[in-house]
């Protein structure tokens, strides 16, 4: 399948990241799901070779790079009417800049649009009968959004449940080898109940040659489950250990990159990983380039509270004296995504702790498990 990946350069680094296939996942392959538990507790980053029945979102995400190079070469007065962070929601549009890329105080340098799969009145609808419950990723956007977005509802529509398919097999097999009772995570990310999910369409623009910065600042994901599409480099993860350097996830056709976020590394506390990321610019020749990605975001329903779970032998108690500080999955989310963007929260923006997530956790820089 020709997908436009460039040229990577051969004498970088990459992170080793397993391959995994979503055929033999898919049909329950042992050897495979034991490769894809010690993905999600070892890194927390894998990729997922989508051949046969991935071919339908490998398709759609190709038509995604589209949609958003359509909807970045708007013009920024036209971008800025849906930037909607004044309202405290991560839907919507954010300006290149918009956020604290780094301890610093830099900014980032990017720009992105997160996309709801639901109208804004998607649940009073669904509370009066309006839309049938099985209309499970609704039909609209929850916020006025571009033509180029609105001409491709259905399209988007299509998409997000490609990848919620992926997320939900993920999170049975999760539910599996933690042995939770039956359906726990599932039942925690349904369709028709409000949760964060969304996609995110970002654009990086090349950078001067003498002065390149963080594109995207350091973080862990914030909800359950991350597909992520890229075609150039940039992307960097940052291993566990005291001793970790940065280094380049490699773009490869035909795989998504997939990624453990902070609810499933606070339901297990700690068994799952979320590997801290950023991205930077693109590697030798391929910095030249705008870098576009489009990822999916699987977050638990907004009320679901980020905590341990009861129910499984597997997940460890909290350490003696260890209160957990609970918050909702909403306020996590809301919390981690806006707290970096000065233009809403103000000068705590700059402050880095405010807006952190399991980072410190993912480190392992204290305990081995
Ligand atoms: O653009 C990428 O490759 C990664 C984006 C990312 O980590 C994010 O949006 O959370
Ligand atoms: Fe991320």
């Amino acid at each position: 399948m020709c997908d436009k990946l460039r040229e990577f350069p051969t004498d970088v680094a990459t992170a080793p990241l397993l391959r995994l296939s979503l055929l033999k996942l898919m049909n329950h392959d042992a050897a495979e799901i034991d490769r894809f538990i010690n993905a999600c507790r070892d890194l927390g980053f894998f990729y997922l070779h989508l051949d046969g029945p991935g071919d339908t979102i490998q398709e759609q995400s190709q038509h995604m790079f589209d949609i958003a190079k359509d909807l970045f070469d708007l013009s920024l007065e036209e971008k800025k009417k849906y930037d909607f962070s004044a309202q405290r929601t991560y839907f919507g549009y954010k300006h290149l800049g918009g956020s604290v890329a780094d301890r610093t105080g830099r900014l980032d340098r990017n720009e992105f649009y997160n996309a709801s799969p639901r109208p804004r009145n998607y649940y009073s609808l669904l509370t009066h009968g309006q839309i049938s419950r099985d209309d499970i990723l609704g039909t609209s956007e929850p916020w006025p959004a571009p033509d180029v977005l609105e001409n491709q509802r259905l399209f988007l529509r299509g998409f997000m449940k490609s990848a919620r398919d992926i997320v939900h097999l993920l999170l049975g097999l999760l539910n599996d080898f933690l042995q939770l009772p039956k359906d726990t995570l599932s039942s925690m990310h349904r369709a028709d109940v409000p949760s964060g999910d969304h996609v995110r369409m970002i654009k990086a623009p090349p950078q001067p040659v003498d002065d390149k910065q963080v594109a995207l600042g350091e973080h862990t994901d914030f909800g359950s489950i991350t597909i992520l599409f890229n075609r150039l480099g940039g992307l960097q993860i940052l291993p566990p250990g005291a001793d970790a350097t940065w280094t380049y996830v490699k773009p490869l056709s035909n795989h998504a990159i997939i990624n453990i976020g902070d609810a499933l590394v606070k339901f297990t506390n700690g068994v799952l990983r979320s590997n801290i990321h950023r991205v930077v610019s693109p590697p030798g020749a391929q910095a030249q380039y705008p870098r576009y990605s489009i990822a999916y975001f699987s977050r638990p329903e907004d009320d679901v509270p980020l905590r341990r779970l009861e129910g499984s032998a597997l997940i460890p108690p909290l350490e003696e004296g260890v209160e957990e500080e609970v918050a909702t999955s909403k306020e996590w989310i809301i919390r981690r995504a806006l707290g970096s963007r000065p233009q809403v929260v103000g000068d705590d923006a700059y402050d880095w702790s405010k807006s952190s997530g399991t980072e410190d956790i993912s480190r392992r820089t204290t305990t081995v498990s």
